[in-house]
This record gives C-alpha cells, structure tokens and sequence, in this order.
C-alpha cells in the first residue's frame, strides 16, 4: 500500500521563502517594507504547525553536500576507530561521538537506533576531533553559518510576533557560536544505519548488521529543548511531525529546503503563540540508511525565559537548568550505552 511517505505528501507543512532576507544579504540593504512582509509571512508559517520548510536561505548546497560528505566519512570508520572519539557524557557541552543506543526519548523503550556526533566551535574537548582532513574546519564553519540563519529567522520572528525590540530573541542567543554564557547550541552529525528486514536482535555496536528491537525506532517521539531546530535531510524520509489531532504526517525531504521547528523555549516564550511540535523518524526505509544534520539554537544557557506577555502560562525557567534536566532524562549523561 503506497504510503504519505512515497505519494510525498508534505503540503501540510508551509514552505516560506527568505530570499529577500537570506544570509548573504547585508541586513541594512533589505528594504524595510519588505522585511515586515516577509516576518510576517515567516510569523504566521511557524504559527500553523511549528514546522516550516525554509527556502532561499542562502546557504550554498556545495557547503551542506560537503558536510554530509564528512559526515559519511566519520560514520563509515570501524566500530573501534569511532569508539575512541566517543564523547565525555557528562560534561553537556562537550564535543564528540555517539555510539548506537545511548539516547532515547522513553525508559521503556529500546533507545534510538542511531548514531551521531556533536559538534561546537571553540571547544575544550579537541582531542574528540576526528583525524579526517577538513573535518573541524568545515564543521565548525558550517556551524557558524548555521547560526547566521537561525539569527536572522530569530530577527523574523522577533519582528512577526511585534516585538517592541525586535532583536530581544538574537539577543539572548548573543553566544550562539561560542561556549560563553553557557551556549549550548550545537550542530549534530546523524546518521541511522540500514538494519535487516524483520524483528530482530539488537546486535547493534558488535557487527555492521543492525536489527530493530520489537518497539525500537530510528528516533523516538520528542520536542526539541532549545529555541529553534534547523534540519537539512537526505532523501530518505522517515521524519515524521504529529498534527494536532495528534496522528503524525510525513515530513517529506524537499530538495533546497531546511527544515525549521520551533523548540521548547520558543513555545515558553510565546506562551504558546508558537508550538513545539512532537517529531519523530521512524525506519519509514529500514534497509536505506537515513542522514541528517541537525543545528539546535539554544539561548546562552543564562537566559531566563519566561511568557513574554507576562502571562503565568510558564513558570521563568533558566534555561541550562532545562537543558541539563532534559539531557539527563534522555539517558545521555550514562557511560555505557544499551546492548
Ligand atoms: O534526523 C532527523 O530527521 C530528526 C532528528 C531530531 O529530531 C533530533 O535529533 O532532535
Ligand atoms: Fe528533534
């Protein structure tokens, strides 16, 4: 039976186009007609959903295919070569490898079949860098490219949602690409391993072949900690958003998009104007691996959020004080992962 998945159906998440306030647009050459326009557009796409695919942003597709060539080259290592670049997990802010089964999303369940790597400029933990040619030079640059568009949809929002200074949201983001204030916005490598046909063993980390354990998938139901998630995909499919009638709906790649959700930080300080939509990836292609690139804007770790219409909807919150409760719940601060 054909799926929403193979029809592509994704016209139920709104493509809105930044052209005219793309990165490489100096900020004081747009016309300020046309940026209120278009933050209003950007305001009410993200009010719909709070998934948005995002074109014309003015990333070159060379710098997203050359990561994605890195990145391929990192996961395509030895099992042993990669465990030794596996990050300390309970320092939040350090840099490294994650090895297949340490995250997940509910204790009862099997953890993610994934594996990924987290990475930060201006790291302390350099050692955890592997020795691939370019590799942290590229990756770092890319996540300060990442950032300069969070920024600039930040700025957006800002503007759509009438803010009185519309550079609030840029601001408590100030140390994006730094690890000042306790920043903790960081650029995540994935990729989820072709697995055999059928149920099986959870022999992962031991062989190249993969099984799904019964109620395993690629990455569990979740809403995303920070302000904002920028997701660039392959065309492999699997993400999958939960409408508010609370089915979840493909997320179809479309090609020269980035996929954009809001956070849970976002949703605090909208008091709900902006919702932090349930995601997931399910193994939509089991034998096909996926990959992806996710940047999480996170607010500098010292920023307190709270409803900027004053309302009670959610008590101020620190927001490393979040992030650190979140990462524990996660499963991410164990030194072992499941086997
Ligand atoms: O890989 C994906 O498509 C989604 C990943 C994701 O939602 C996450 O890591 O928070
Ligand atoms: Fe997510």
């Amino acid at each position: 039976m054909a799926t929403d998945h193979d029809r592509g159906d994704c016209s139920w998440i709104p493509i809105v186009d930044i052209k005219a306030f793309d990165i490489t647009k100096e900020e004081n050459e747009v016309d300020r007609k046309d940026l209120e326009k278009l933050a209003n557009d950007v305001f009410k796409a993200f009010s719909t959903i709070g998934f948005v695919y995002v074109k014309n942003h003015g990333i070159p597709q060379d710098q997203i295919d050359n990561i994605f060539r890195l990145s391929d080259e990192f996961f395509a290592q030895p099992q042993e070569t990669k465990d030794k670049f596996v990050r300390p997990m309970s320092d939040p802010a350090a840099i490294g490898y994650i090895p297949i089964g340490r995250e997940y999303f509910d204790a009862n369940k099997p953890a993610d079949l994934k594996e990924s790597f987290d990475a930060v400029p201006g790291s302390e933990y350099s050692q955890y860098w592997p020795n691939i040619p370019n590799f942290e030079e590229d990756v770092v640059k890319f996540h300060r490219t990442c950032a300069k568009l969070g920024l600039r949809l930040l700025k957006l929002i800002g503007m759509g949602l009438g803010l009185e200074d519309s550079e609030f949201f840029v601001k408590a983001h100030e140390k994006i690409s730094s690890r000042a204030s306790n920043n903790t916005a960081i650029l995540r490598l994935l990729h989820y391993p072709p697995v055999k046909d059928g149920e099986g063993t959870g022999n992962y980390g031991k062989t190249n072949e993969y099984d799904f354990l019964p109620e395993q998938t690629r990455c569990g139901e979740h809403t995303d900690y920070g302000s904002m998630t920028l997701l660039f995909q392959d065309d492999t499919g699997g993400l999958e958003v939960q409408t508010v009638n609370g089915e979840f709906k493909p997320a179809t790649p479309i090609p020269g998009t980035v996929v954009v959700n809001i956070a849970d930080m976002m949703q605090r300080w909208t008091a709900d104007g902006l919702k932090s939509t349930c995601h997931r990836v399910i193994p939509h292609r089991k034998t096909k691996p996926r990959r992806s690139m996710a940047f999480f804007i996170d607010p500098d770790g010292d920023a307190v959020i709270a409803p900027l219409d004053n309302s009670k909807k959610y008590p101020p919150i620190k927001f490393i004080d979040y992030f650190n409760k979140r990462y524990e719940e996660t499963g991410m601060t164990r030194e072992e992962h499941i086997q």
